[in-house]
């Protein structure tokens, strides 16, 4: 059931068109993510639904209700929206347990229980109740943001880069706990990354912003797999981009014959192959794959537990990324193996 609906939405700011007739549908109970290059329009978005700008067209509707409809719009404070930001913006003076409890009506009976509930669903020590957000890390910080904006019981949370200040292994724990704590609870949620990869881990629905535009908006598998265009795939991870003709599912390219993910096309085509996609056949076990053509190992990266082969093909390098055990030497002939089809980009080949 669509719950949010962006609906044609224009926003410009002087010479600049900062979102171009963007329509986006969120499903309830769903948690979607909206990333995109620096400028691309993201927070404009995401300003648009809290209700702090007005679009100059367009709809927003949350659970039939018309928010904005172009400059019309509903105030911030009477949407019942949501917001955890970068840096918390928890109120310093206060305590854990009065942020917490800021949001909650005057008189809400049982308020002390309500905020121990809180405390408790985002996962934070009940004895921190009495410090003050400078005695707290940066991950526990933004347990209390979530809590205080939970303790408004909101119908849409979004969360504006909440993770960027945090470091690499915090930063995926706490992107653990809220997804789990909104899923708990059951509310909708929209988060603005420059991550794409907690984009992709973190959404059951992902949309690419460029320049203004939405390029595309589906599954993380969807967009990871089939992205739009070149750009896109790449922006989304790394991408092995090459020329192709296609026909009859299959696609002729630099690797050999390999599968392609269309029966439909027929030509000179871009492809697209994700580098976890080709294997060293030495490193195979199971069924062989289909596809395999050989290449001299031009250098090696290791990197732990994923390594990057360069391997030479046809004057380029290619990069393979390869497991840690079994790594072929510099120099030597290696068989490459395509594991699945390759993406062929609608857009013909220039
Ligand atoms: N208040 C404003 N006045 C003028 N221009 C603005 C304003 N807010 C945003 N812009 C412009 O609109 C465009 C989109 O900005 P926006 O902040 O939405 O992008 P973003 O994708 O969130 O970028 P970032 O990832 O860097 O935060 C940019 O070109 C920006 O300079």
């Amino acid at each position: 059931m669509t719950f949010l609906t962006i609906k044609d939405i224009s926003k410009r700011y002087g010479p600049v068109l900062a979102l171009d007739r963007i329509d986006l549908d969120v499903v309830a109970g769903s948690r979607t993510a909206i990333v995109g290059p620096s400028g691309s329009g993201k927070t404009t978005l995401l300003r648009i639904i809290a209700g702090f700008e007005q679009p100059d067209v367009g709809q927003v509707v949350l659970e039939g209700e018309t928010l904005a409809d172009g400059p019309a719009i509903v105030p911030a404070h009477r949407r019942g929206i949501g917001i955890v930001s970068q840096d918390g913006a928890l109120f310093p003076h206060l305590s854990v347990a009065d942020n917490i409890g800021f949001g909650m009506e005057r008189g809400t009976p049982n308020r002390e229980t309500l905020i121990h509930d809180l405390v408790d669903m985002v996962e934070l020590d009940r004895t921190m109740l009495d410090r003050r957000p400078h005695q707290l890390s940066g991950g526990q910080q933004q347990r209390v943001a979530l809590a205080r904006a939970l303790a408004r019981k909101p119908r849409l949370m979004l969360l504006d880069e909440p993770f960027s200040a945090l470091d690499t292994g915090l930063r995926e724990n706490m992107r653990k706990a809220v997804s789990r704590v909104l899923q708990n609870a059951g509310i909708t949620a929209i988060l603005v990354t420059h991550d794409q990869a907690e984009a992709l881990s973190f959404a059951d629905q992902v949309a690419v912003l460029r320049d203004g535009r939405l390029v595309q908006a589906g599954t993380p598998q969807t967009l990871y797999l089939n992205p739009v265009d070149r750009e896109t795939a790449t922006f989304l991870g790394d991408a092995i981009l090459m020329q192709a003709e296609v026909a009859d599912g299959f696609a002729d390219c630099l690797l050999g014959r390999i599968e392609a993910d269309t029966k439909d096309r027929r030509g000179r085509a871009d492809i697209m192959l994700r580098p976890e996609q080709l294997r060293l056949t030495a490193m195979i076990e199971g069924p062989e794959p289909l596809q395999t053509c050989s290449a001299k190992v031009v250098d090696v990266e290791f990197g732990g537990a994923v390594c990057a082969v360069t391997l030479a093909l046809g004057g380029a390098p290619l990069v393979v990324k390869s497991s840690g055990v079994g790594l072929p030497a510099v120099g030597s002939t290696v068989q490459v193996a395509v594991l699945g089809k390759a993406h062929v980009f609608k857009a013909v080949a220039s």
